[in-house]
């Protein structure tokens, strides 16, 4: 591995979680930023940059006090005058969540308009972690600056790991989506796709299917599925791993996101796959016990020794 650092490229938005009456909590939140929430608390060794573009108003300085505060920098990312964060709500139906967005015009959406300090923000990193939401976000310009420092960064040895995490609603077509999915998918080391959204997006029948169309692409898979086995492709092996049954699941946001940022953690300590999925799994049942996407760090860390 080339770098020292672990490094993840998207939008973290404003999160209202809670939906208790009219009084809403607000805090932080993102697919990619949830992930690196997780790998941070579980490889505080490791340099953590969460790669964005933020705005110049006090909800944007909060947020990057937040990340301050939590021991994550945000290198060279800019700083857009007049620009401002993203912002979404989550509703609950009995546990799974639904969201509504309020994010067409967030700063994030800018991450990749200086290339030079988006290809600064990967230099030194042993991870990359970037997702479908991450390429959703941008304009097909922004898409081909991002997905070349990408490259450039694996070929300087950093791990690349990419979750295509499909939301309809962010493309214009199904085609583009998976068009610039594949194409993402041909710089990943690690995929950590889900089914339901891979049956959506690509028309799997099932999670096997899934992982049999990503390994002709990627080294090393791991297909999510609720609380279904996770289902792991590595070189010809094909392995399930149960996932845990949460009795009494508050909030399903951020299940996968924090699946992912356990899974990277236990790979980048050295653990192999069906360990690193164990250990994933275990994480991701604590976050579905919490409102919000995000879990405070010492549950994280519990629940990933076990
Ligand atoms: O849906 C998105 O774009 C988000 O990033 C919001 C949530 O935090 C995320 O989806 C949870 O996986």
């Amino acid at each position: 591995m080339a770098g020292t650092g672990v490094a993840s490229i998207g939008e973290c938005m404003l999160e209202l979680s809670g939906q208790t009456g009219p009084n809403w909590r607000m805090g932080f939140a993102g697919d990619t930023f949830n992930t690196l929430w997780a790998l941070h608390a579980l490889s505080t060794e490791r340099p953590a940059t969460y790669v964005s573009a933020f705005g110049d108003d006090p909800f944007s300085q909060a947020q990057i006090d937040f990340l301050g505060q939590n021991g994550i920098g945000i290198g060279s990312s800019p700083i857009i005058a007049g620009a401002r964060p993203g912002l979404y709500a989550i509703t609950l139906t009995g546990a799974e969540r639904s969201f509504t967005y309020w994010r067409g015009d967030a700063a994030a959406r800018q991450l990749a308009s200086d290339p030079v300090a988006l290809s600064k923000n990967l230099v030194n990193q042993a991870l990359v972690y970037f997702s479908g939401i991450t390429l959703a976000i941008l304009d097909e310009a922004a898409r081909a600056v991002l997905l070349a420092a990408v490259a450039k960064a694996r070929s300087a040895g950093s791990l690349v790991a990419f979750d295509p995490n499909y939301r309809p609603r962010l493309w214009r077509n199904r085609e583009d989506a998976q068009a610039a999915i594949v194409e993402a998918l041909a710089a990943t080391d690690i995929a950590l796709p889900t089914f339901p959204d891979e049956q959506m997006l690509f028309g799997d029948a099932t999670p096997q299917a899934t992982a049999e169309r990503l390994r002709q692409l990627v080294s090393e898979v791991v297909v999510k599925n609720g609380e279904q086995p996770a289902l792991i492709a590595q070189g010809e092996t094909l392995r399930e791993v149960p996932a845990i049954h949460v009795v009494a699941p508050a909030d399903t946001t951020g299940a996968g996101d924090s699946f992912n940022g356990g899974y990277l953690a236990a790979r980048l300590a050295g653990h192999d796959p069906q360990e690193a999925a164990r250990r994933a799994h275990r994480v991701a049942a604590a976050v579905v016990q919490v409102r919000g996407a995000l879990a405070p760090f010492e549950t994280l860390r519990a629940a990933f020794e076990g």
